[in-house]
């Protein structure tokens, strides 16, 4: 039987700017994202019965509010062959860390069953079809680090020199919808005319996270000493930015035990592009 395993990264947003609010509540974004060598790992395995089925750190979601199984069965009208799909899914990501988890898993599955069912859709439709399960969706199919405007789908691909990062998670869960829809959340940011230097940009949502979460306070008070912080996405991961591995992993080290985290170095071309790119390779 077939089979690919793939990683399902995570991704930093470098800041996160909210220009406006759409009629249809969504918001008006920039943001510059960039991939970390660090993520999920998710091996797809087509099998003869004609379902979908998800083994592994799947945790307390039901498997139809899985992102990965909601991917799958998006791909499915596109079949060419009449297989059925085995995903077993090792999670590595905080869920609802702001380092995008769950998008990213949806993106992967995409890719790989784009594959393995011979649905021969173009990167273009299956980020259309990854829209319609989260904004952060595209980027991670797109694969490359970009600038995004819009809610997060209108992407121009950039290269940005390779840091390392320590990524903490605070222990507590943020949830995206409640920090978009808080009244105290800045939503008239200016457009961007210059440049993306860390220094002259924010992270909008991370004022009020760290008021709601003093925890998030915490961890980017504590990070400060070693370099350059901010909070990613919506929270509530946090991270520093380091010129290299050994800095980076001093901080891990001196981590309290109350918090986790990992280190991992940036990468302009997503992991589960250049895997899948190898896996192409082997098939010919
Ligand atoms: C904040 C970011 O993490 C930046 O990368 C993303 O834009 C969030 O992307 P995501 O987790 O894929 O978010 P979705 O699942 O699409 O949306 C969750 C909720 O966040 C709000 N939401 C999300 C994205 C956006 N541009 N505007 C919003 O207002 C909406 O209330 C939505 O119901
Ligand atoms: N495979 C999955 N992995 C993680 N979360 C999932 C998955 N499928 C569904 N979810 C749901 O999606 C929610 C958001 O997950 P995710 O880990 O992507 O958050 P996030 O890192 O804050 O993302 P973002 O930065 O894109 O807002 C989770 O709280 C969970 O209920």
């Amino acid at each position: 039987m077939t089979s690919l395993s793939l990683m399902a990264p995570a991704k930093l947003n470098l800041f996160l700017h909210i220009n406006a609010q759409r009629a249809d509540g969504y918001h008006e974004l920039e943001t510059l994202f960039t991939f970390l060598d660090f993520g999920d790992e998710l091996n797809f395995t087509c099998t003869q019965q004609d379902d979908i089925e998800i083994e592994g750190d799947t945790g307390a979601i039901a498997l139809e509010d899985n992102l990965i199984y909601k991917a799958a069965v998006a791909l499915r009208p596109f079949r060419s062959v009449e297989t059925g799909i085995s995903i077993k899914l090792s999670k590595k990501l905080p869920m609802g860390g702001g380092v995008g988890g769950g998008s990213s898993d949806a993106a992967t599955t995409l890719l790989a069953i784009n594959q393995l069912w011979k649905c021969n859709l173009s990167h273009q439709k299956l980020a259309e079809i990854g829209l319609k399960l989260g904004a952060d969706v595209p980027v991670f199919v797109n694969g490359k680090t970009a600038f995004a405007q819009g809610v997060g789908e209108k992407l121009t691909a950039v290269n940005l020199p390779q840091r390392w990062f320590c990524v903490v998670f605070p222990n507590v869960h943020v949830s995206t919808g409640a920090v978009f829809t808080h009244p105290d959340l800045p939503r008239n940011t200016p457009r961007l005319t210059s440049g993306w230097q860390l220094a002259n940009t924010n992270n909008d949502c991370e004022a009020l996270v760290k008021k709601l979460y003093p925890e998030v306070e915490k961890t980017l008070g504590w990070l400060l000493k070693y370099g350059p912080t901010r909070m990613t996405g919506t929270g509530a991961c946090c991270f520093v930015e380091l010129d290299c591995a050994t800095a980076a992993q001093r901080v891990l080290d001196s981590l309290p035990s109350c918090w986790q985290g990992f280190v991992a170095p940036s990468t302009n071309i997503s992991p589960a592009h250049t895997q899948l790119d190898s896996w192409l390779k082997m098939q010919k």
